[in-house]
């Protein structure tokens, strides 16, 4: 007999017969988990109405807290807890109609033993698909098996069917038969150039710039050093605290020519006097500061690219990274001097931004930066949230939102780029966007996510359309208006199949001026991927 005091095993509960459990993960923000609420009860009572249909009773896995307001898992120490009380076995659904962090149930579903399916609803309000992204991403970097499902209400018969098929098999398997593996490439100039780029980053390597890693929960977004080094890629782990430091260096004088650099270039303040609710001029400042404490410090370190957290922390510090994110990323931008004032830094060039720290999109952005440079292409690359999407005139039109900003460039300029308050809900302490409508052009998409313990990339072709004014502002209306927008057509990919397919909440684009140079730099990108020894992956209509 020890006289140890050994812990009592836990006993999860036994799984009852023909029953669903639910969870739903929440935000970390109070505000945004109460406002968001109302919605995911909404949809909650239509999926409980679909699985008793189908003849399966539905049990929640927690109970909402009235005192919060809402009935989300709003921690990770919430998630494990909650998880102490699902029979292990049993079927469970993940229920998101908000943005959601995935740690908050990752270490619930990592040793969950039944079948897991992540449904939201098919809807622009809340970034709950964008939740729902992360999941599937996150889920598969640990190697954990799940479904997927969407649907407006689940009432239709594709999402019933599929429901169904979920709750006898304990599985449901999509169409994603537009994905192939990269074929042997030409040898052409756009493969030499791909391979030498490559060649180039894994001798004399590079460096990214992290401000606090992991980002709202994003386990997906973490590339481990040991997958990303062979690349030739480095992460200097930065503290915001320290872009805070500096931001109270710049002098109000420096912050000043920024906005007058912007104003002169033509673009547009949405500014008010309530901080709570408003743009003002004082965020706005601040949003300046940090943009050129961030290249002094890039530059301290020698960066390729950098990328801001902003979203813990930094929130409840200063007005949002946003504005000086979408300036990075754009070759126009205003010029920032070394403290001493002799150095332009990164003169004539963005600093590639990722933002959210999401370490896919780091690497995304600096090779479509090398390679867009080389081929004299405008190299502007941003991240968007795969947020919605409907069809338009007998075709299914993406609505690609960031949370923030893009370079101007994509916006066709800074005469057509706006800056709004972000939303309070998310951003308390305010700060403008760097937004616009996405100018119609040529893209190439692309995502780098981990699958399998490898690095692997997803590379297409789209089309950014123009839709009339009034289409615009419906699909902003209908999400978030503060926000940068790209109608995007992809090429070759329906609606399911890109959402049954995507490992990741976003996805990386950059323009090129027509479809015959979108097609040799998508090939220059295969290539690069390929001697990087990263996973190549061609979704839909590609030309090679
Ligand atoms: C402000 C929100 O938290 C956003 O950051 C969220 O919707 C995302 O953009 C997730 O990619």
């Amino acid at each position: 007999m020890t006289s140890y005091a050994l812990p009592a095993p836990h006993q999860p509960p036994a799984a009852e017969p023909n029953t669903v459990y639910t969870v739903a993960s929440g935000d970390l923000r109070p505000a945004a988990n109460v406002t968001c609420w109302p919605t995911q009860e909404k949809l909650e009572s239509d999926l409980a109405a679909a699985v008793t249909d189908l003849g399966w009773r539905i049990r929640r896995g927690h109970p909402v807290d009235d005192a919060k307001g809402h009935g989300f898992i709003d921690s990770q120490r919430a998630g494990v807890e909650v998880f102490k009380n699902i029979p292990r076995k049993a079927p469970l659904i993940v229920v998101e109609a908000v943005w959601q962090y995935s740690h908050h149930v990752l270490a619930g579903l990592r040793s969950h033993e039944g079948p897991i399916l992540v449904v939201a609803n098919w809807s622009g309000e809340f970034p709950g698909l964008v939740g729902l992204l992360n999941l599937a991403g996150s889920l598969t970097k640990a190697g954990r098996d799940y479904s997927v499902l969407w649907s407006a209400d689940f009432t239709d018969d594709w999402a019933r069917d599929g429901l169904r098929t979920w709750l006898e098999t304990g599985t449901l398997t999509h169409d994603t038969s537009h994905v192939r593996p990269l074929p042997p490439l030409p040898e052409d100039p756009e493969t030499e150039l791909g391979v030498a780029l490559a060649r180039q980053l894994r001798e004399e390597k590079a460096i990214i710039g992290v401000f606090d890693e992991g980002c709202m929960g994003m386990y997906n977004a973490i590339i481990d050093d040991e997958l990303l080094n062979p690349l030739g890629i480095y992460k200097e782990r930065l503290s915001q605290s320290a872009l805070v430091a500096e931001m109270n260096k710049v002098s109000d004088e420096e912050a000043q020519a920024v906005r007058a650099w912007l104003d002169h270039a033509g673009m547009t303040f949405h500014t008010g006097t309530d901080e709570a609710t408003e743009l003002t001029d004082a965020q706005l400042l601040s949003q300046f500061k940090m943009y050129i404490a961030a290249l002094r410090i890039s530059d301290d370190f020698g960066l390729d690219a950098v990328g801001i957290q902003y979203q813990q922390g930094l929130k409840d510090t200063v007005p949002a990274s946003d504005l000086a994110e979408g300036l990075l990323n754009n070759v126009q931008r205003p010029p920032v001097f070394s403290r001493d004032g002799a150095r332009e830094l990164y003169p004539g060039a963005p600093l590639p931004h990722f933002n959210e720290v999401d370490e896919g999109v780091a690497v995304d952005s600096l090779v479509t930066n090398r390679i867009w440079t080389a081929m004299g292409l405008d190299p502007a690359t941003t991240l968007h949230d795969i947020r919605w999407g409907e069809e338009y005139d007998g075709r299914f039109v993406w609505v690609f939102e960031i949370s923030g900003s893009v370079p101007a460039s994509h916006n066709g300029g800074y005469h057509k780029s706006y800056s709004m308050r972000q939303p309070p809900m998310f951003f308390p302490l305010g700060g403008g966007t760097l937004s616009g409508v996405s100018k119609p052009g040529e893209i190439v998409w692309s995502r780098v996510f981990l699958m399998d313990g490898r690095l692997h990339v997803d590379l297409g072709r789209a089309t950014s359309v123009e839709l009339p004014e009034e289409e615009t502002r419906r699909r902003l209306e209908a999400t978030n208006h503060q926000w940068p927008i790209m109608h995007a057509v992809l090429h070759g990919v329906t609606r399911d199949q890109f959402m049954a397919r995507h490992r990741a909440n976003h996805l990386n684009v950059a323009y090129a001026p027509d479809a015959a140079t979108a097609d040799k730099a998508l090939r220059a990108k295969a290539a690069l991927f390929a001697e990087l020894g990263v996973e190549v992956h061609l979704c839909g209509d590609v030309e090679l």
